[in-house]
């Protein structure tokens, strides 16, 4: 594991080639039971380049009316989200040194042109769990920083089978992924990424 000079954990290479293969299949399980759909900005209406769906009891969901939110629907077809594999649950275990599950996995499919701009996760009621992150396909350029946006940011790869997590002092951390390295890993055929984001929404004592 690595502490990054702001404190962010950079855990590469924590899932083997076969158990990105395993958790490839449960997302493609998510994926056929909640499709990709396309996020846009709140009030512009801007799609986003990431294409996005949930797992877990509660997911994270943005369009132009009514903005960043979670809910316990996809809001295309309306269905509960599937639930969060297993192999999630047990990753989170291993890495969040917080004693309650995740509550929601946000899936981020990107292209090898999609981006996502420096933001912090502020969505959630419980700043006191950390977000848990895991790479899978194509590595990218992932950029943290401080707790703003002005602070100084540091840039580094993340391979497939990476871990990073956000907690403590870093939970609010800008970060962003400048870039996908298409031909970078096998796992998508050598096309896209995806991301799992796994956070807590509510504060223990309120679910
Ligand atoms: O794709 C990533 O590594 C980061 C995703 C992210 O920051 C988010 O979904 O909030
Ligand atoms: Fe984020």
């Amino acid at each position: 594991m690595l502490v990054l000079p702001n404190g962010v954990r950079h855990f590469p290479g924590f899932l083997d080639s076969d158990e990105q293969e395993a958790l490839l299949a449960d997302i493609r399980a998510v994926v056929t039971a909640a499709p990709l759909y396309v996020p846009t900005m709140p009030k512009t209406g801007k799609p986003m380049s990431v294409r996005m769906t949930n797992c877990g009891p509660l997911g994270w969901v943005t369009d132009k009316e009514r903005g960043y939110r979670y809910q316990d629907t996809h809001p295309e077809i309306g269905n509960p989200w599937p639930p969060m594999p297993e192999r999630l649950l047990a990753l989170w275990e291993a890495v969040a040194e917080y004693p309650h599950p995740p509550e929601a996995c946000l899936v981020n499919y990107y292209t090898d042109t999609a981006k996502m701009g420096l933001h912090q996760d502020r969505d959630e009621k419980d700043f006191a769990a950390p977000v848990v992150s895991v790479s899978l396909g194509n590595a990218c350029l992932f950029r943290v920083g401080g707790t703003s946006r002005s602070a100084k940011t540091v840039s580094f790869r993340l391979e497939s089978g990476d871990v990073v997590v956000l907690g403590g002092e870093e939970r609010l951390c800008y970060h962003g992924v400048d870039r996908i390295y298409p031909d970078t890993s096998p796992l998508l055929r050598n096309s896209g990424r995806i991301n799992l984001t796994l956070r807590r929404v509510n504060p223990p004592t309120a679910s």
